[in-house]
């Protein structure tokens, strides 16, 4: 497992386990996490946004908004798009994906950017992103972001963790009864002009053993449905999990595999399910059972599968996701995309769709607003809220009896000394409040200072870019939030002597060496 993956699949699944099963809340990041939540917090500004000191609460910007380019890949949907644009931002939206070289073109210029399951934000583009200092994810998974590099580099990235979970729970059911019945076999033969009524090989599910491969958001919730239709449930996870309804854990992936006439996976892309299901737990399955992939195109071995589906050893397949998928919408599917796409769609009973697991309106539009509103509660704000790769600092909210508080973020490597000479640096203003947290070798501070004159933003700023400077490797990402009415625009800041707006400084900074 890369650190990366590491990040996404252990860590967070690990918090929301942890809550699940004591009901603790030792930060943030582990209710957050938590299936029942309902997070969805309005965007920045609103007018029942944050704290319970809303009615009071100043708004803080980073500098006039307009400024802030943001680019969205793959179709977001509108309702994230109109939130990102109601804050003024330059928003432009694109409906597919973008290659390797055309997306480093792009994003170089912008401060944010958002994405689905599709773009792979690698670390060759990563450290060409020398504006950006946020992602959004507009999706579940996280495995298309080299996470380690965009923490290193000070960029924090954002998911949905659960948005679209009852969408793909659902289709999985279609999928389940639409296999045992041969029902796209059926229909393509009729679309063909062939009537074919056989009730040979075609089973009800109910009294069916439903075999779960990771049994987190989805896998329980698809648990929760199947046996709703009369199933019997099993699962399997690397980790302990509370079983819903009459759901039974079993020890080992074999265990499962030998047991389930379906089998459905739900487990993060990382090192270890690669291949997950390849020749060797095909021939574990039982004979004449049926194999589910809504996960990532990674977890099946697709040429064993096509083996196993021409043996007969599977009664069936449904796969959505694939090791390579094409950029967009009428794009081929082909052997120039995966070698073996040919020998896969001639195959009998095999149900393939085009990644839509998540793509339902209610989900896109949930997903829509809950990353932008974390995107914008970043950019505006500095909390760091459901980050999937920083930890997790907020503060309540600056209010409007301080005229002249500057909220400080300062990104940094997590060693010993660096709070004391920040704080050494912000030693002639008031610390109202402060927070820092870390997480691996990234550490964030928070604090909202007052009575800062305009003219001394520039010396903070200066200061805190030196510290910066003195890390080996160097991470230090400096950012101050304005309260507007105090520094409302950018030509103040340019006549404070500072050359650009305050978010940029820091990506700025980089090419004097303040940010690796
Ligand atoms: N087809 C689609 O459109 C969609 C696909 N997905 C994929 O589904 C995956 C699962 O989503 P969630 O349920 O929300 O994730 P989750 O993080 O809530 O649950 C994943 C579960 O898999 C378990 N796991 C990890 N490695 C395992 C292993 N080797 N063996 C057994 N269990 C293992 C984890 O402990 C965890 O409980 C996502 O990572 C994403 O890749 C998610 C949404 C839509
Ligand atoms: O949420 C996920 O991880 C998914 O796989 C769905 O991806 P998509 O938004 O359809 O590109």
């Amino acid at each position: 497992m890369t650190p990366a993956q590491d990040i996404t699949g252990g860590v967070n699944t690990l918090a929301r386990t942890v809550s699940n099963s004591l009901n603790l809340s030792t930060s943030p990041n582990l209710s957050f996490h938590s299936p029942p939540s309902t997070f969805r917090q309005p965007p920045p500004g609103s007018t029942n946004a944050l704290s319970t000191a809303s009615q009071l609460a100043k708004q803080l910007k980073p500098f006039d908004t307009k400024d802030i380019k943001v680019l969205l890949l793959e179709n977001v949907n509108e309702a994230g798009i109109d939130i990102l644009r109601g804050q003024g931002y330059q928003v432009e939206a694109i409906k597919s994906s973008l290659s390797e070289d055309q997306l480093i073109e792009k994003i170089r210029d912008v401060q944010v950017i958002g994405i689905r399951s599709k773009t792979k934000l690698t670390e060759r583009v990563l450290k060409e992103a020398k504006n950006l200092i946020v992602i959004g994810c507009f999706c579940i998974g996280t495995n298309q972001v080299d996470l380690q590099t965009a923490a290193q580099q000070g960029i924090a990235v954002f998911n949905s963790p659960f948005s679209n979970s009852r969408s793909v729970a659902e289709l999985v059911i279609s999928e389940i009864i639409a296999l045992a019945r041969q029902l796209t076999d059926r229909s393509m033969e009729l679309h063909n002009g062939t009537w074919n009524k056989v009730s040979k090989g075609c089973w009800e599910i109910r009294g069916k053993t439903l075999g779960i491969v990771g049994y987190g958001h989805i896998g329980s919730q698809l648990s929760v449905l199947a046996e709703s239709m009369g199933m019997n449930v099993i699962y399997y996870d690397v980790l302990t999990m509370m079983s819903l309804g009459t759901a039974r854990n079993v020890a080992s992936l074999d265990d499962l595999l030998a047991e389930a006439d379906f089998v459905s996976l739900h487990v993060p892309a990382t090192s270890e399910t690669k291949n997950l299901i390849g020749a060797k737990e095909l021939a574990k399955m039982k004979d004449g059972s049926y194999l589910i992939n809504n996960a990532r195109g990674t977890v099946i071995d697709i040429p064993a599968l096509i083996e196993a589906s021409r043996s007969g050893k599977l009664a069936g397949a449904a796969i959505d996701v694939f090791p390579h998928e094409p950029a967009g919408n009428g794009d081929y599917f082909s052997n120039d995309l995966n070698s073996w796409t040919k020998d896969l769609v001639g195959l009998k009973n095999i149900i393939l769709t085009p990644h839509i697991g998540g793509s339902t309106e209610e989900a896109q539009s949930a997903i829509g607003v809950e990353v932008s509103t974390a995107l914008v509660r970043y950019v505006n704000e500095g909390a760091t809220l459901g980050a999937v790769n920083m930890p997790e600092v907020n503060l309540r909210s600056v209010t409007v009896d301080k005229e002249d508080d500057v909220r400080v973020i300062y990104i940094h490597k997590n060693v010993p000394g660096v709070l004391r000479q920040v704080n050494g640096i912000l030693l002639h203003h008031n610390i109202d409040k402060q927070m820092s947290d870390s997480r691996g070798e990234v550490a964030y501070l928070m604090a909202d200072i007052s009575d800062v004159k305009e003219g001394e933003i520039r010396d903070l700023f200066q200061s805190l870019q030196e510290l910066s400077c003195k890390f080996t490797p160097k991470l230090g990402v400096t950012r101050l939030l304005i309260c507007n009415s105090v520094y409302p625009n950018e030509s103040s800041l340019l006549d404070a002597g500072i050359e650009c707006s305050v978010a940029r400084l820091p990506i700025e900074a980089d090419a004097r060496g303040g940010h690796i």
